[in-house]
């Protein structure tokens, strides 16, 4: 097999420039293009996973184990990962006609090391897990170097972590990933990539979401030897119902592939779950969203997002995407639009907007809360120590960037501050001109992580209440001239606090008459 297509210089430069050096120590294969991938030393990448220990080791497909490796560049040592696969034997099939040098390289004369290694070389992007080289060990195996990915797959953020991501973080996992598809599908020829599951999205160093495994990914049109001869592969849960033979692939089977996985993103379940009834994702969520119940397939342990009206955009777009028609899904072009839509709602949002402007004024002052215990959406960035943002691609950069918190407090962590609150938190002191007292202790509605649960608590009352240790309940008044809440005994905290729920309030109207739109026509639901 030749390697072609060399491609991934550039997507090594743009992930870390002391890639160059590697150019010295291994045997480079250049092309046409401008990219080069590296074909490495066996005993180098011995030495850089330590003999393939049990500390280089991170974790196992279904093709081989992973480890972490320190390459020697020459400025510093070049952290990468090193898939190991095994031999697979090679069929011999006859293609149209019998004649088998007409093929172009079918999936099944490729291993899936051989085809990652042909497709990385040729759509290098950094939205995607980057080729940088590979090897074949003394029995003739190959092994695939890729760009490290520091933070896991989405498939453990999601379903093994003790405080799973909240609804920014999930949303802008999902509008990377979308936009990763987008790409392999809008290239020339086109990419499918077959395998698009949360265990093949893995988070970089800044915390984006990267498409990775290509061992199954075809790229061709559908009309091309090799797409037409491959057999239909994937995960089970992931996998199309629409593909069961060669022809029956298309871009459409990865749109439905992302829907699963925008519904593992927004409900927290796994495509199948025994645990559930029913077991798979889609009988169990797309029900529940054709009721309008976008509540109800929300993840339990953060509760549903403050915005209810993104909700439902988002989920009617998971529910597009696994449609059992392939004609009728969306392409992903249209999916990242709405994607993008949901995120401009979600930053021009009332909630947001005045959050943002607070978190503007108090950028440098100390924290204002001990914010652990506020919040549980974990969309704070805690070694840049600020807010991620959905994604700041240049193609996106219309999109508020990055929105700093603060720059001083005793630990970042205790810096994160959100938009979902369901507990109890502590206010800290303010550093200049601050009213509130130290400690105080301030009890939050057990309602606020909810929104519709928070918004009908909110509805039933008069004014706006709010217990504190000292006072109890609290009635608060609504400023005429600043539109803000005001209590003489209240610290410019706790004001803040009471002002975000009177925006919420005040937002309900817009999501009540947003949600009353019906869906039936405009999604064509009743059409299936
Ligand atoms: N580039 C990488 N950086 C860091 N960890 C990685 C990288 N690639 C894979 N891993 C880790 O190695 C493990 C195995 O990954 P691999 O892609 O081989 O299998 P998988 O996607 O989990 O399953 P399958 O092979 O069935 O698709 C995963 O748990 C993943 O977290």
């Amino acid at each position: 097999m030749g390697y072609l297509f060399c491609n991934a210089e550039s997507a090594i430069a743009t992930c870390d420039p002391h890639y160059w050096d590697l150019k010295k120590r291994s045997k480079t294969l250049t092309t046409n293009r401008t990219h080069i991938i590296k074909e490495f030393l066996y005993t180098d990448l011995v030495t850089a996973t330590d003999s393939f220990s049990a500390e280089s080791y991170l974790g196992k497909g279904s093709h081989g184990r992973v480890y972490k490796a320190k390459l020697n560049g020459d400025k510093d040592n070049i952290v990468v990962a090193v898939k190991t696969t095994k031999l697979t034997t090679k069929s011999k099939h006859s293609h149209i006609n019998g004649n088998n040098k007409n093929c172009t390289g079918c999936g099944n004369c490729t291993s899936p090391a051989e085809n990652e290694i042909e497709i990385l070389s040729q759509v290098p992007n950094p939205r995607l897990v980057n080729l940088i080289g590979y090897c074949t060990d003394p029995n003739g195996n190959k092994l695939i170097v890729v760009e490290y990915m520091p933070n896991g797959s989405l498939h453990d953020l999601l379903h093994s972590s003790s405080k799973p991501p909240g609804w920014t973080r999930r949303f802008r996992f999902a509008l990377q990933v979308a936009k990763a598809v987008r790409t392999l599908h809008g290239s020339n020829p086109p990419v499918i990539h077959r395998d698009i599951k949360s265990s093949n999205v893995l988070i970089d160093q800044d915390f984006k979401a990267r498409l990775g495994d290509f061992g199954l990914a075809l790229r061709g049109h559908v009309e091309d030897v090799r797409v037409k001869c491959t057999p239909p592969a994937g995960t089970l849960g992931y996998l199309d119902p629409c593909y069961l033979a060669p022809e029956d692939l298309s871009a459409k089977s990865d749109v439905f592939s992302f829907g699963i996985l925008l519904l593992e993103i927004i409900s927290g379940r796994n495509a199948i779950d025994v645990n559930y009834s029913p077991p798979s994702v889609v009988d169990w969520a797309v029900p529940l969203i054709r009721k309008g119940d976008f509540v109800g397939i929300c993840d339990r342990r953060i509760g549903a997002p403050s915005d209810l009206v993104m909700l439902r955009q988002i989920a009617v777009i998971a529910a597009r995407c696994v449609r059992s028609t392939a004609e009728k899904r969306p392409g992903m072009v249209e999916v990242v639009e709405c994607l993008k839509l949901a995120r401009k709602r979600f930053h021009s949002s009332p909630i947001w907007c005045s959050w943002r402007r607070r978190v503007t004024r108090v950028e440098n002052a100390q924290p204002l809360m001990r914010c652990e215990d506020y919040d549980n959406d974990n969309d704070y960035d805690y070694r840049n120590n600020n807010y991620y943002d959905w994604d700041d691609d240049e193609d996106d950069n219309k999109s508020e960037n990055v929105v700093k918190i603060v720059k001083s407090g005793s630990s970042r962590r205790k810096s994160k501050v959100s938009s979902v609150a369901s507990v109890e938190y502590e206010s800290k002191p303010l550093k200049k001109g601050a009213r509130s007292k130290p400690s105080k202790k301030v009890t939050r509605s057990k309602t606020v992580g909810s929104s519709s649960g928070f918004v009908s608590s909110c509805s039933r009352m008069s004014g706006i209440q709010m217990v504190t240790e000292k006072t109890g309940v609290m009635k608060l008044k609504k400023s005429k001239s600043m539109g803000v809440l005001q209590s003489p005994n209240l610290g410019e905290d706790e004001t803040m606090i009471a002002m975000w729920k009177l925006v919420i309030r005040d937002n309900k109207k817009l999501e009540k008459k947003m949600l009353e739109k019906p869906l039936v026509n405009k999604h064509g639901w009743e059409s299936e």
